[in-house]
C-alpha cells in the first residue's frame, strides 16, 4: 500500500516558514497529479542515476567530442539498467515510457533525446505504419540492440515536407535510394553522425517512373560490427550545436544508389506487389501524405512534455531562489513585515508556475489518448472514427507543441532574469536549460508553420453545420456564444467567443484576398499574424485549460481550491494577450472586462503566494536531478553561490607572470 510518507521528506531549513503557509498537503497533490505508480517508478530511476558515478555532473562546458562521449556512456548505462525488462518483451506502455523519459530529461535533455529517438520513437512509427515483417526491428529497437534515427529534414527542405527530394525507386524487387542533389541531403538527424545503425527515412516513392509521394522506409545504415556506413551511404556530422544537443551526435546522410529490400517500406497503408504494382488504401494522395506524417505525433506529444518540464524547472528555480534570496534583496519593507514576494515578482513567476501545472496535466491526458489510439491502430482497427481521432490528435499535438515550447522558452528566459546576476551563473543551470529548450521551437515542425495546420482545421470545422471530434475539442464551435454581460470566474466563455471570432475573421480575410486575385498560398500567409496564429494559440490554451478544469474537478476536495487558482492564473494571463481582439470584435465594451481581468489576476497571484513553495515542491525533481545552486530544496542559496565562487577562485592563472611583467614594464 502506497502511503504519502513514501515521498521523501523535504529539508527542514530556510524554506520551512514558506512551506508552513501552504493551504494544502503537497504530497497529496503530487499523488493526485502523477499517480502512485509513476512516483515510485520515477523515484527508482532517479535513485539509479544518483547512485551511479557515471551520472555525476558538473557545470563545465564540454567540447562536442567530450559531450558525445559522456552522453554515449550514460546512454549505455541506461541500456544496462534495462528498466523495461526488455528480455521479456517490452510492453508498449507509453505512460511508463513517458515517465522514464521525463526523469532522464530532468537530468539531461540530450541524453533523453538520444535514448528516445534511438529506440522508442522509431519503434512506435514502425508499429503504427509498418506490418508484421517489421516486428523483429521493433523488438531490436526496444531492446536497444540497434540504434534508430529519424531522417526527414533535407538541406533545403524542412517544414514543407511535400518538397522533399530524396528518391526511393522500386527496381526488380528492390528499393534504390538517391539524394539527387546537395539540397536533398538528409540532415539534422539526431544520433545519425556516430551511433545510428538504422534510419527511418522519408522519401518520394517512384514505381514504374510514377512518383507516389512521400513514404516512410526503415533501412540499416551501418555495419553492426564496424559501424561503417553501408555501400551507397555517406554519413557525417552537422557540427557543434547549442546546449545538450551537442552530445546527441546529429548528422547528415547522402545516398548514391543505396539498394535494399522492398521490405524496407512501411506498408500498413500501401503496397508494391511482386509484379511492381503500387496500391494505397488512400485514393486521395493528400491523405496518404497525412498518414505518413501522422505517425510523428508521438514525438510531438513528447515535445509538449518538454514545454512542461521547462516551465517546471524555471518556476522551481526562480521561485525557491526568490523566496529566500530575492526577497531579502528587494528595496522596501523590512524582514518583519508580512510579505512573501512583491506583486511585480509574483506577476512574473506565478504564470510560469501555472503553465507548468496546466501543460503537464494536459500532456498526461493527451498521452493517454495517443496510447489508446496507437493500440487500436496496432490491433488493425480501420474505422472512420479512428481516422477522425488521428486528425484530432494531430491537430492538438501540433498546436499544443507550439504553444508549450513557446511558453517553456519564455519561462526559462524570465526565470533567468528573475534570478538577476546569479541567474547567469552556469551553476544556476538556467542558461543551459534555455539552450537545450530553444531549438524545440523549430524541430518536430517549426512553430510558426505548424500552428497554421490547426488554424485551417478550425476554420474548416467552423464552416461545418455540426463540427464533431472524437475527443470533443471542437464541439463548442456548434454553440452560439453571447457577448460579455458581466464578469464570472469562468473565462472559458471569452475564449470560446474569441475562437469563433478569429475563425470567422480568418475565413473572411483569406476569402477577400482570393477575391482580390491573390493565390490561396498568399491569402493564407496574409491572414497569418492577425487571425491564423492567434486562432491556433487561443485554441491550444483553451483546450489545455478546459482539460485541466475537467481533471481538477476530480481532485479531492481539499485540493480543489489551489488547482482552481492555478487554472485561473493560466486563463487570465493568457486571455489578457487577446484583449485587443475581444474589444475590436465587440465581445465587450467599456472598461469592466479588461479591468476585471487584470485585477482578478493580481488577486489570484496574491492568494497563491502562501502556496507557491509547496506547489514547487510538488513538481520539483529531487536536488540531484534539478542540479541548480539557486533552486535546491533547502533554500540555502547564499552558501551554495559562495561555495561556487570559492571553487572558481582556487586557480592561479599561468599567465599571471605575464600580467606582472606588463604592469611593471608600463610603469617605466
Ligand atoms: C536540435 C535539432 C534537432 C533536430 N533533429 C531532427 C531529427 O532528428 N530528424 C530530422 O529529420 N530533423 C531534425 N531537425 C530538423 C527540424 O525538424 C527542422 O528544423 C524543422 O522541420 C523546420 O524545418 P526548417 O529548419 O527547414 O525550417 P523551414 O521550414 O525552412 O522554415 C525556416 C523559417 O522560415 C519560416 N517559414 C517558412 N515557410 C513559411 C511560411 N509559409 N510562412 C511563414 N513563415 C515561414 C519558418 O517559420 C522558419 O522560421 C532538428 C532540428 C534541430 C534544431
Amino acid at each position: 500500500m502506497f502511503s504519502e510518507e513514501r515521498i521523501s521528506n523535504l529539508p527542514q531549513d530556510v524554506l520551512n516558514e514558506c512551506r508552513q503557509k501552504a493551504s494544502f498537503d503537497w504530497r497529496k497533490l503530487k499523488i493526485f497529479m502523477e499517480g502512485e505508480e509513476s512516483i515510485e517508478f520515477c523515484n527508482r530511476i532517479a535513485g539509479l542515476l544518483q547512485n551511479d558515478p557515471v551520472f555525476d555532473h558538473q557545470w563545465q562546458t564540454l567540447t562536442q567530442k567530450q559531450a558525445e562521449e559522456v552522453t554515449h556512456k550514460r546512454w549505455s548505462k541506461l541500456v544496462d539498467y534495462d528498466v523495461f525488462d526488455s528480455k521479456h518483451g517490452v510492453p508498449l506502455n507509453l505512460k511508463k515510457i513517458g515517465d522514464f523519459v521525463k526523469t532522464v530529461e530532468y537530468y539531461d535533455a540530450g541524453l533523453a533525446i538520444r535514448y528516445m529517438l534511438g529506440s522508442i520513437s522509431v519503434a512506435i512509427i514502425l508499429m503504427s505504419q509498418g506490418t508484421a515483417k517489421h516486428k523483429p526491428l521493433v523488438d531490436a529497437l526496444l531492446q536497444n540492440k540497434i540504434v534508430g534515427c529519424l531522417c526527414l529534414t533535407e538541406l533545403s527542405h524542412g517544414s514543407n515536407t511535400k518538397s522533399f527530394q530524396t528518391e526511393v525507386t522500386y527496381e526488380n524487387g528492390e528499393l534504390v535510394f538517391n539524394t539527387p542533389n546537395m539540397e536533398s541531403i538528409k540532415c539534422w538527424s539526431a544520433n545519425l553522425a556516430t551511433s545510428a545503425t538504422h534510419a527511418l527515412v522519408f522519401g518520394q516513392l517512384i514505381v514504374n517512373r510514377v512518383c507516389h509521394g512521400l513514404h516512410a522506409f526503415v533501412i540499416q545504415v551501418r555495419n553492426l560490427h564496424t559501424m561503417e556506413p553501408l555501400p551507397g551511404i555517406t554519413i557525417g556530422s552537422v557540427g557543434e550545436i547549442v546546449g545538450s544537443w551537442n552530445g546527441v551526435s546529429t548528422g547528415w546522410m547522402e545516398f548514391r544508389n543505396f539498394r535494399t529490400s522492398v521490405n524496407a517500406m512501411l506498408d500498413r497503408n500501401c503496397n508494391i506487389s511482386s509484379d511492381g504494382t503500387y496500391t494505397s488504401k488512400f485514393k486521395n494522395p493528400n491523405l496518404q501524405h497525412a498518414a505518413v506524417l501522422g505517425a510523428l505525433a508521438f514525438n510531438r506529444i513528447a515535445v509538449i512534455m518538454k514545454g512542461a518540464i521547462a516551465c517546471e524547472l524555471a518556476a522551481v528555480i526562480a521561485i525557491r531562489y526568490s523566496m529566500v534570496h530575492g526577497t531579502r534583496r528587494q528595496f522596501g519593507p523590512n524582514q518583519h513585515e508580512e510579505i512573501l514576494l512583491p506583486p511585480a515578482r509574483t506577476h512574473r513567476m506565478f504564470p510560469i508556475l501555472a503553465s507548468a501545472y496546466v501543460i503537464a496535466m494536459f500532456h498526461r491526458k493527451l498521452n493517454d489518448h495517443f496510447n489508446n489510439y496507437t493500440m487500436r491502430v496496432v490491433q488493425g482497427e480501420q474505422t472512420k472514427i479512428l481516422a477522425e481521432l488521428a486528425k484530432e490528435i494531430h491537430v492538438l499535438s501540433t498546436v499544443c507543441k507550439a504553444v508549450s515550447t513557446w511558453m517553456g522558452n519564455r519561462a526559462l528566459s524570465e526565470a533567468r532574469l528573475a534570478c538577476s546576476e546569479h541567474g547567469f551563473l552556469k551553476s544556476s543551470r538556467l542558461n543551459d536549460l534555455r539552450d537545450d529548450m530553444d531549438p524545440s521551437q523549430t524541430y518536430e515542425g517549426d512553430n510558426y508553420l505548424i500552428v497554421q495546420q490547426a488554424a485551417y482545421y478550425l476554420m474548416d470545422m467552423a464552416r461545418k453545420e455540426s463540427p464533431d471530434s472524437p475527443l470533443g475539442s471542437v464541439q463548442f464551435l456548434k454553440q452560439k456564444i453571447d457577448n460579455f454581460s458581466g464578469f464570472t470566474e469562468d473565462v472559458l466563455t471569452a475564449y470560446k467567443w474569441l475562437i469563433h471570432y478569429l475563425a470567422r475573421e480568418g475565413i473572411r480575410c483569406v476569402q477577400s484576398s482570393v477575391q482580390a486575385g491573390k493565390s490561396p498560398f498568399y491569402a493564407r500567409n496574409n491572414a497569418q499574424m492577425y487571425y491564423i496564429q492567434p486562432l491556433a494559440t487561443a485554441f491550444a490554451e483553451y483546450t489545455m485549460l478546459n482539460w485541466n478544469i475537467e481533471t481538477s474537478a476530480q481532485a479531492p476536495d481539499d485540493l480543489q481550491d489551489v488547482l482552481r487558482k492555478i487554472c485561473t492564473i493560466f486563463a487570465l494571463t493568457n486571455l489578457e494577450k487577446y484583449l485587443s481582439f475581444l474589444y475590436i470584435g465587440g465581445y465587450c465594451v467599456g472598461p469592466e472586462f479588461g479591468r476585471t481581468i487584470q485585477a482578478e489576476l493580481f488577486n489570484k497571484e496574491d492568494e497563491l503566494s502562501g502556496d507557491a513553495i509547496s506547489l514547487c515542491d510538488v513538481i520539483a525533481p529531487n536536488d540531484f536531478l534539478l542540479h541548480s545552486i539557486l533552486g535546491s530544496s533547502d533554500g540555502r542559496v547564499s552558501e551554495r553561490v559562495f561555495r561556487e565562487f570559492q571553487i572558481a577562485s582556487n586557480d592561479r592563472p599561468e599567465w599571471l607572470p605575464n600580467l606582472i611583467g606588463t604592469l611593471n614594464r608600463s610603469k617605466l
